[in-house]
């Protein structure tokens, strides 16, 4: 087939769909859909996928591919097709769904050579051997030149030759030099007998290999000799070693070594929730299963044994996990389990790293990623089991085009490839609950703790009554007196700073003038840390001012509690207790998270105190105390979830405590103790939440009861924004059937970023088969002003912050 199919690397609206290209006669059966070529596109050249070949088209005159970036497809079939699904379900450009589906170093551009695998140079071809002539590298442009690409493609194919990608900003792979001895241990000994005795130390050197036959890193045995590298070079020159470079992996757990764990026998609840799941692995159904478990109730394990039945039937696995949660304890426990064949991919690791994850992957040498949202697009191409850890978790949805959620498209995925998804939460989402009490889903329960430890005992503190009986400060005297008994007993707290909804803001005490960000209709952030105010949405900063900008008073003080504020309160109070605070600030340094939390499993402090980031995953037995300093930060979001995700952030933390043999206590301080979503994750009351909430969403029609979408449009005039939106909403309401409801338009909660006015509308609606259409319609007419970026209009189908 000589024409193929393109999609190309210019997301609009013109452009998103696929254009014909014709391969040159030489590339011909070199080119495969998933491959990334460059093409001409008007006067330029860019970049696109390859999606098809076929042998006709309608157009008259095509234009030729230009050069090949890939010698394999990057996208394997079923990854195309999921291209196609992505964009529809999310209305975005089929260029920005192939893209997502990608490690960001293939964004980047790079150089390819190709070298003789170590080896292998008998086997290789010998036109493709001639082509090399000397040279230890051949770079893939020349090969493009000549006629044979396809030969050389066959020989990569078979391992013969190897890709190596150069990229530009330290991109390249890395390399470690190795030695290793060309002659037998006898030829070596024979040898050394005929060095003179001044060369002691190659004596030395052929000794250590009689000893130890085998390739060694140069490094390592330079140590382990005490030789320099001189000696090496000597040996080298008469050819009694060789030394050379192989690539290794940027390996983030190297020089760890993980201890191999063995599979617990389950708990007849483990194995109750086990046998449909291993059932439907081995007869490659897809089935949905919630795993409901309280806190510490063995999830894990049961994940661990589901993965491992997978992996013996020769099938691979997917396993996400919260990136907040994707702790080294979690990858740990995986590593512990399947060694070396698991592959890890989270947004702490160099762009480099991520990508020699997705390669190990993409060359089947793993068969189990565990990682954040977008290992959800992992290449595997045996599929077995997709593992949503903490499905609740509102960071599986993608906030940026695409807007996908992971749990969507695992199910889709595992629906390509017949095998099973296992979703676990101590608290599902109210949708994947509901689903599994319609039966959509299967439920599994696991309603007791490991080792027959008991959920804590928790107390609710009205910090009102606090402040009536004079305590002003931010630690109520129960939190404060337990606190105290466990430093006297040599156990563990986590105190949870909740952050979200309020931080550190800056405000005039006479005339209650809140600093604002000029550009975002939002307060900035105190950092002590050099001592500004910072914007999180648009990164502006400044200087706090010494009076107040509105009446000059001198009264400016900040409000609100940041961890730091904490902290010093901490050693005011309790100055014996060693603290380690977790948030932003201590933790963006690479290793700077595992690190903290070591030390504090290793003793070295008292008290872990952080903001969301320590609420999930932990599980040190020496943890008797949670205290949550405030818990209703989120409860005034204008966010219908917000009850919800309360209620999950408080009984995940209160989960820490207790884990073991030690029993636990949570403390939670509230204005609001009235309210249900505290009052019932005090009593950790999970099905009496759900029934509460679904009560509160049938009456205002939310979800799971109406499905709703976001439109939200902005511009840099706030009239043409408010205008548009009364239009955009006109238009859809007489799209839609009455029983739909269009709420809008409406000032978004934060109605400006970056000097661009927010406006939106809500759509609920229970069945509109004609919404999509109607919605890419829409699009198509504002396309001129959103193409010029002047108008940005972006619609969530299913949102999960409605700010
Ligand atoms: N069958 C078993 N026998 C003995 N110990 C077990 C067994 N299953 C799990 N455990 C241990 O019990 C503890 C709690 O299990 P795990 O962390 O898997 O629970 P979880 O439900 O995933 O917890 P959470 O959701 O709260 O993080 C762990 O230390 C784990 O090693
Ligand atoms: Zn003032
Ligand atoms: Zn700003």
């Amino acid at each position: 087939m000589n024409i193929a199919s393109v999609i190309v690397d210019v997301p609009a609206k013109q452009t998103d769909r696929e254009f014909d290209y014709s391969i040159p006669d030489k590339w011909i059966n070199v080119v495969k859909p998933g491959m990334r070529v460059i093409v001409p596109f008007g006067p330029r050249m860019v970049q696109g996928f390859v999606t098809g070949l076929k042998n006709e088209t309608e157009l008259k005159k095509l234009r030729e591919i230009k050069e090949i970036l890939d010698l394999e497809p990057v996208l394997n079939e079923e990854l195309l097709r999921l291209g196609n699904w992505l964009t529809d379900e999310t209305m975005c450009f089929r260029i920005t769904a192939l893209q997502a589906m990608l490690p960001a170093a293939l964004k980047a551009k790079y150089e390819k050579v190709l070298r003789i695998h170590e080896g292998r140079k008998e086997l290789v071809d010998e036109r493709v051997r001639a082509a090399f002539r000397d040279r230890k590298f051949i770079s893939w442009k020349d090969v493009l030149q000549e006629d044979n690409a396809a030969l050389f493609q066959k020989q990569v194919q078979k391992g013969n030759l190897e890709v190596i990608y150069y990229v530009k900003d330290k991109l390249n792979k890395k390399t470690v030099r190795f030695v290793e001895p060309l002659l037998t241990s006898e030829e070596l000994a024979q040898y050394a007998g005929t060095l003179a005795a001044s060369a002691k130390k190659q004596y030395e050197v052929l000794q250590f290999f009689i000893e130890n036959p085998g390739k060694i890193q140069l490094r390592t045995l330079l140590e382990a000799v005490k030789a320099s590298n001189g000696t090496i070079k000597a040996l080298a020159k008469k050819n009694i070693l060789a030394e050379r470079d192989e690539e290794i992996y940027r390996d983030p757990y190297e020089n760890r070594v993980f201890d191999k764990t063995s599979p617990f026998k389950l708990t007849e609840e483990q194995s109750a929730a086990l046998r449909p799941i291993q059932k439907s692995i081995k007869e490659n159904s897809h089935d949905v299963f919630l795993l409901y478990g309280v806190t510490g109730s063995g999830k894990t394990e049961i994940y661990l044994q589901a993965i491992d039945a997978v992996i013996k039937k020769g099938e691979e696995a997917i396993m996400l996990v919260p990136e907040i949660s994707l702790t080294p304890q979690t990858v740990k426990r995986f590593k512990e389990r399947f060694g070396e064949q698991v592959a890890v991919m989270h947004s702490g690791l160099s762009i480099g790293e991520k990508y020699d994850e997705w390669r190990k992957i993409h060359r089947k040498e793993v068969k189990v990623v565990v990682g954040a949202r977008s290992a959800i697009f992992a290449p595997f191409e045996n599929l077995g089991v997709i593992i949503i850890d903490e499905e609740h978790e509102s960071s599986y949805k993608q906030e940026e085009t695409p807007r996908y959620h992971a749990r969507d498209v695992a199910i889709q995925r595992a629906n390509q490839h017949n095998c099973p998804v296992i979703l676990g939460s101590a608290t599902p989402a109210l949708e994947s609950f509901a689903r599994a009490k319609k039966e959509i889903y299967q439920l599994l329960t696991l309603s007791k703790r490991m080792n027959n430890s008991q959920l804590p005992q928790v107390e609710i503190v009205d910090m009102r009554e606090e402040l009536r009986a004079g305590n002003r400060s931010m630690f109520s005297e129960n939190l404060f007196a337990k606190l105290k008994d466990r430093l006297q007993k040599g156990e563990q707290t986590v105190l949870l700073l909740n952050k979200r909804g309020h931080s550190s803001f800056v405000m005039c005490r006479s005339c209650g003038l809140v600093i604002n960000c000029p550009n975002c209709d939002i307060s900035l952030t105190y950092h002590r840390f050099n001592d500004s105010l910072k914007c999180h949405y648009c990164g502006h900063e400044e200087d706090i001012p010494k009076t107040c900008p509105e009446c000059g008073s001198d009264h400016i003080r900040f409000f609100g509690t940041g961890t730091q504020k904490v902290e010093e309160e901490l050693v005011k109070i309790l100055p014996e207790a060693r603290v380690i605070r977790m948030d932003v600030d201590t933790t963006s340094r690479k290793g700077s998270h595992e690190r903290l939390l070591n030390r504090f499993q290793e003793g070295h402090a008292d008290i872990l105190l952080g903001t969301q980031m320590i609420a999930k995953g932990l599980d040190f037995p020496n943890i008797t105390l949670v205290g949550v300093l405030s818990a209703d930060t989120m409860l005034h979001l204008p966010d219908f979830r917000s009850s919800e995700k309360t209620f999950q952030l408080l009984t995940q933390v209160s989960g820490r405590a207790g884990r073991h043999k030690l029993a636990g206590e949570v403390v939670i301080q509230t204005y609001t103790p009235e309210h249900y979503s505290i009052e019932l994750s005090g009593m950790q009351d999970f099905d009496a939440f759900y029934e509460r909430e679904m009560h509160i969403r049938r009456q205002s029609l939310y979800p799971p009861y109406y499905y709703v979408a976001l439109i939200n449009i902005s511009h840099e005039d706030l009239m043409k924004t408010a205008a548009t939106t009364e239009k955009i909403a006109k238009y859809v309401s007489a799209g839609l059937s009455p029983e739909a409801m269009v709420l809008g338009p409406v000032a978004s909660p934060i109605s400006r970023i970056k000097n661009r006015y927010r406006y939106q509308c809500l759509i609920k609606y229970k069945r509109e088969p004609q919404l999509k259409q109607l919605l890419r319609t829409l699009l198509e007419h504002y396309q001129q002003e959103t193409a010029q970026n002047h108008l940005q209009i972006s619609i969530d189908l299913n949102p999960q912050i409605m700010m």
